[in-house]
């Protein structure tokens, strides 16, 4: 078994989408970021990746490089898993590991994120290959300390396949 932890934070600004979890977010600000800014989904990619002890991913997607600009969360966490050895359904490496749980945390100020918790446990889990249950995302504001930025934190338990 190996646990993974992984962290990501965005600056907000007005104009931009706000997706989480691969969730699209009514807000008036959202993330300025290289790619969908997905806080959540990066904070994913990176506990696998601290799993694997592979890195983080700057390292695997740099903002330099204009291949990830606009890179969505979602292929951002396949590319990952799949370089991580534990993607749920394609996995060719000697040794396959499987994502068993996640439990993240997201702070942010406003809007409310409660009513989306569900979708977001639902396409996390379903890009993990897990089921919901095995996934849990916490919302927390920053109490007016970082009002203009979006956070999120991450732990996955990966086992071997
Ligand atoms: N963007 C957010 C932030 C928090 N929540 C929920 O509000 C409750 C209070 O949060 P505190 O940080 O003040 O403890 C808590 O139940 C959070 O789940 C939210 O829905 N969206
Ligand atoms: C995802 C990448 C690459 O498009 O860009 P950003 O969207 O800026 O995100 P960050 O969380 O800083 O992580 C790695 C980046 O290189």
């Amino acid at each position: 078994m190996w646990i993974g932890f992984g962290e990501d934070a965005h600056r907000l600004e007005p104009g931009r989408k706000l997706l989480l979890g691969g969730v699209e977010v009514a807000a008036d600000r959202g993330p300025v970021a290289h790619s969908d800014g997905d806080a959540l989904l990066h904070a994913v990619a990176d506990a696998v990746l601290s799993a694997v002890g592979a890195g983080d991913i700057g390292e695997v997607f740099p903002d330099t490089d204009p291949r990830w600009a606009g890179l969505s969360g979602a292929e951002l966490l396949e590319r990952v898993l799949e370089l991580a050895g534990a993607h749920p359904l394609r996995c060719e490496r000697p040794r396959c590991g499987r994502v068993r749980q996640v439990r993240a945390v997201v702070t942010l100020d406003r809007p409310k994120l409660a009513p989306y918790r569900e979708a977001m446990r639902r396409r996390v889990a379903e890009l993990c290959g897990l089921e919901p249950a095995d996934v849990s995302v916490a919302f927390k504001t920053s109490e007016g300390l970082a009002p203009d930025h979006v956070q999120a934190r991450a732990l996955v338990v990966l086992e071997e396949a």
